[in-house]
């Protein structure tokens, strides 16, 4: 029986992305627990390097999400996504339940089955979920979500060190060294496909989980293709923005349905600062696109986005409709 050949992954980031779709038939929602609220889960098997779902939201610039970050809940700043792309701060504003998956992703710091990596169509910048294993029927889909420091792991990290006292325990009194799961150790496989190359960078960006500062820098990557770069990892890091009291954190663009639970975190990722060499010396991209008014993204309402050709590198540039 012939075997259907697999879409390249990168090509199906894109795809969903321009369409704004999500596998609706591949992936659901589950309710887990009051403490971590919603996840998403795999209806089917993944392969490892494929696209699983996008982070998808609403664009702005830095400045507008600085804005925001003052205005909104912690409930709603969470899900807030600051990036460098084109040497600027950038931000997928996911606080709008619009029902899309991506938003809904849990953080998994110790064995994540998927990383975020920027892909870039259209001169617009997508942060797609892609799977680093294969990821079986019923699985959670989960991301590092960078930094060190978020509310929930700290709580992980007691469990699990009680957990791991109690191990102790049964193993001295059975006699057996404690042995930790094969699932700690870090993965090494080889990526079969050379256009979707992971490994180097998820052992590089582990080991540098970005810290505090913001002149942290991660990312070197090649610009493989001109219109649509395949970017790497984009973790969100838990630097904190200062805190106005609780009293200005009103605004929300929703008030969705209830979540199973509130999220009383009290925190804001903040942006990851990595430079892309390739993207840094090549030149900049117009980001006129972007309506001053609101400081979103809205290259398809007033401007059309072509590309030219210049010193080897599609820029692309703006024109007005
Ligand atoms: C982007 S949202 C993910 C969706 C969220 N679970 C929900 O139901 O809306 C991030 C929030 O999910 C929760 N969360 C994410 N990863 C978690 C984890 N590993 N353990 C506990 N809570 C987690 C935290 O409350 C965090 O503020």
């Amino acid at each position: 029986m012939a075997t259907r050949r697999r879409k390249p992954p990168k090509q199906d980031a894109i795809e969903h992305a321009v369409k704004a779709l999500d596998k609706t038939a591949e992936l659901e929602v589950q309710y887990i627990n009051s403490f971590k609220g919603r996840g998403v889960f795999a209806k089917t098997p993944f392969r490892k390097g494929d696209f699983v779902v996008e982070y998808r939201g609403e664009l702005i610039n830095s400045k507008e999400s600085q804005r925001r970050r003052r205005t909104y809940h912690n409930r709603c700043a969470v899900f807030m996504f600051d990036f460098y792309w084109q040497e600027k701060t950038w931000c997928v504003d996911a606080a709008r339940e619009d029902g899309s998956l991506g938003r809904l992703v849990n953080d998994d710091h110790k064995h994540p089955n998927c990383k975020m990596k920027r892909v870039i169509t259209e001169g617009k910048p997508h942060l797609c979920l892609f799977a680093l294993k294969d990821i079986n029927e019923g699985e959670e889909i989960t991301y590092d979500y960078g930094g060190t420091d978020w509310p929930w792991r700290k709580q992980e990290d007691k469990q699990s060190d009680a957990t791991e006292s109690f191990e102790t325990d049964i193993f001295r009194t059975t006699e057996q060294t404690p042995q930790r799961s094969s699932s700690f150790k870090t993965q090494e496989d080889k990526q079969s496909d050379a256009t979707e190359s992971f490994e180097t960078d998820i052992f590089r960006t582990t080991e540098q989980t970005p810290q505090r500062s913001s002149s942290f820098k991660t990312q070197e990557d090649k610009q493989s293709d001109a219109t649509e770069s395949f970017e790497t990892d984009i973790f969100r890091t838990t630097e904190q923005t200062p805190q106005r009291s609780s009293s200005f954190k009103t605004q929300c663009p929703h008030d969705p349905e209830p979540l199973p639970s509130i999220n009383k975190v009290g925190m804001n990722p903040s942006l990851v600062d990595y430079t892309d060499s390739d993207e840094s010396q090549s030149p900049s991209t117009n980001h006129d696109q972007f309506n001053s008014s609101c400081q979103t993204w809205c290259p398809t309402s007033e401007f059309e986005i072509s590309l030219t050709h210049q010193d080897g590198d599609y820029i692309p540039r703006l024109r007005r409709t």
